[in-house]
């Protein structure tokens, strides 16, 4: 059950031992977080009592650090309005009064796109290689035996058509970490790959 708070009650939440934040219309207690943010205890003393959303968005927090959040929500903004949202910057909560999960930090194995990526890889090299192995075989029993000439350039074609897979993949994912981030105040301490 998510408590409302107004936003007059939140404005008296402004000191070290009750440190209220409120970031997308959800209200955040941040006192036992205050010496472990990684963005130190001023900015968010700074902000306490008061609406702190734009900031929170303007810094390029990372999806790990949304769901990180869901242990200190004390609630919610009564008729909270969402502020205009930022058009170079991918809006990570959707609902204030919708309660997030707890314990959601770490991400399910399947779920993590970086593996993801990396069994699709795995699955279209065997693939290729199958595909590559059997023309190989086949062409090498018309063309003059397994290390003819023919047979070896068959053998390089698929080699190259294979690396190049793989670097195109390799350059998509360094080109992604480069240009996802736009601005050099949105630079993040680490990448989301697609
Ligand atoms: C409950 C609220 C918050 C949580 C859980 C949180 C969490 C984090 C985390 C985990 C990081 C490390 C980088 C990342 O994973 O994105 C970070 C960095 C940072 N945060 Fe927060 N944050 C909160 C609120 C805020 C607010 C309101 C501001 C105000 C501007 C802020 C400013 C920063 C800054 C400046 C950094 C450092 C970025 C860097 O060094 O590159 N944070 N925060």
């Amino acid at each position: 059950m998510i408590r409302n708070y107004t936003l007059a009650q939140i404005a008296e939440a402004n000191t070290p031992e009750k440190a209220w934040i409120v970031i997308h219309g959800r209200v955040y207690n941040v006192s036992s977080y205050l010496d472990d943010h990684p963005g130190g205890r001023d900015v968010l003393l700074e902000l306490a009592g008061s609406d702190a959303t734009s900031d929170f968005d303007f810094v390029g927090h990372s999806k790990s650090a949304a769901k990180a959040m869901a242990e200190f929500q004390v609630g919610a903004v009564a008729g909270y309005t969402a502020a205009p949202e930022r058009a170079s910057r991918q809006q990570v909560i959707v609902s204030a009064t919708e309660p997030q999960k707890l314990g959601s930090a770490v991400t399910p194995f399947f779920q993590n796109s970086t593996v993801r990526a990396l069994v699709v890889l795995v699955l279209l090299s065997a693939a290729a290689l199958c595909c590559g192995l059997r023309t190989t075989y086949h062409l090498s029993e018309q063309l003059n035996g397994p290390f003819s000439l023919q047979s070896v350039s068959v053998n390089l074609v698929m080699l190259l058509l294979l690396s190049g897979g793989a670097l195109v993949f390799g350059m998509r994912s360094y080109w992604h970490s480069l240009f996802h981030y736009r601005g050099v105040f949105e630079y993040p301490p680490h990448y989301i790959f697609p």
